[in-house]
């Protein structure tokens, strides 16, 4: 079956539908990843954008229903060039195409993947529609125009748990799964959930925490009302500006207990520190960005997705830049001076990508033991 790939500017690419039949808008962005679309699909970051993989064969190690970073799919298109009907794994139990049907995300294959990246990087991040209904390219165009931008939304109200739960599931072990932890942990940690990725739950389990996930509008004298060791700020999906909700509460947090954020998290304590955000022109996607670290000059392999990033001059003297992208020298990380808070803007639970910054749960283990401490 015939599919179409439209941009808002008008650029239409022709291949064939994948996945579930239908018409879908949001953000069209590239993730250069190798490997991974499983964590990648199942990333509630991405929520709201339409998501192409640079790499040109995706499928080839299936689907299994173990490797989800979240309870569905959330993203608005998937583009591949070539998605793999035939996967070999152990741990498969299903096909892409099977997978994106299932859980009705539209996507298209057979385009030149190459070409439509370097349409972004040149042209900048920007709506789109995938359809298998409409074929008729002037038609689509102007459906992609009026899809609604990914400023100024609030897309974290789409993601986020309606109940607060508890997270005891540690990291995944060869032959025996994602093993549970019992032992006792050392500290409690409530995390923020904007839109979290299991993988991060798994890590702060496996470095001791006993956690609790909560919804994105839960009230800071809640969560201070919990008593815990230190709360967590997740990644997740779209402007971190319109989330006031979430900065009035960290604002709230600040100083009463240790803070550690992650991507959206670090945005978010960013414009509660009184700093600004703004759009990047295609994003940072992928498992090889170069992020390097202010104290000791060494580089780190990160993991990353996002579209926004931090003002470096924005925020006050409270806060000191830790963190720098190599490729294009934007904010990468920030830690406060004065009170227990810090974050970055890259992914150190990886799922996927290198591991390189795993340390980042350790420092937030220390910050949590040094102010148990002084209390
Ligand atoms: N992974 C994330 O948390 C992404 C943060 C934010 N939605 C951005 O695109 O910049």
């Amino acid at each position: 079956m015939k599919a179409i790939l439209a941009l808002a500017d008008g650029r239409v690419f022709h291949g064939t539908a994948l996945g579930a039949t239908g018409e879908m808008t949001g953000e069209v962005v590239f993730n250069t990843s190798m490997t991974g679309y499983q964590e990648i699909l199942t990333d509630p970051s991405y929520c709201g954008e339409i998501v192409t993989m640079t790499y040109p064969q995706i499928g080839n190690y299936g689907i299994n229903l173990e490797d989800v970073e979240s309870r569905q799919p959330f993203l608005s298109g998937f583009v591949v060039k070539e998605a793999c009907d035939f996967p070999s794994n152990w741990r498969s139990t299903m096909s892409l195409d099977a997978y994106l049907k299932e859980n009705g995300i539209v996507g298209i294959q057979g385009i030149d993947t190459r070409a439509l990246v370097r349409h972004i990087r040149d042209q900048g991040a920007q709506n789109g529609i995938i359809s298998s209904l409409d074929l008729d390219p002037e038609s689509v165009v102007a459906k992609a125009r009026k899809a609604p931008p990914l400023v100024g939304r609030d897309l974290v109200k789409e993601v986020t748990c309606d109940k607060p739960y508890h997270w005891d599931e540690g990291p995944w072990k060869l032959g025996e799964g994602y093993v549970k932890n019992d032992k006792p942990s050392r500290f409690r940690v409530v995390a923020y959930d904007f839109g979290i990725k299991r993988n991060i739950l798994r890590n702060l389990v496996a470095a001791g925490c006993d956690v609790t996930v909560v919804p994105a509008t839960t009230p800071a004298k809640d969560v201070l009302a919990m008593n815990p060791d230190g709360v967590f700020l997740s990644n997740g999906p779209g402007d971190p500006e319109p989330i006031v909700y979430a900065q009035e509460n960290i604002r709230e947090l600040l100083g009463k207990v240790p803070l550690f954020g992650i991507c959206l998290g670090h945005q978010l304590l960013a414009l509660a520190l009184g700093g600004k955000t703004f759009k990047l022109k295609f994003g940072h996607r992928g498992g090889n960005q170069p992020v390097q670290r202010s104290d000791d000059r060494r580089v780190e392999i990160t993991a990353q997705n996002h579209g926004f990033a931090v003002d470096a001059d924005s925020f006050s003297d409270d806060a000191i830049q830790t963190h720098t992208n190599l490729n294009d020298n934007t904010v990468e990380g920030l830690a406060c001076r004065d009170i227990p808070a810090f974050s970055v803007q890259y992914h150190p639970e990886a799922s996927p990508g290198p591991h390189d910054a795993a340390y980042l749960f350790e420092r937030f283990i220390a910050m949590m033991e040094k102010e148990k401490k002084h209390a």
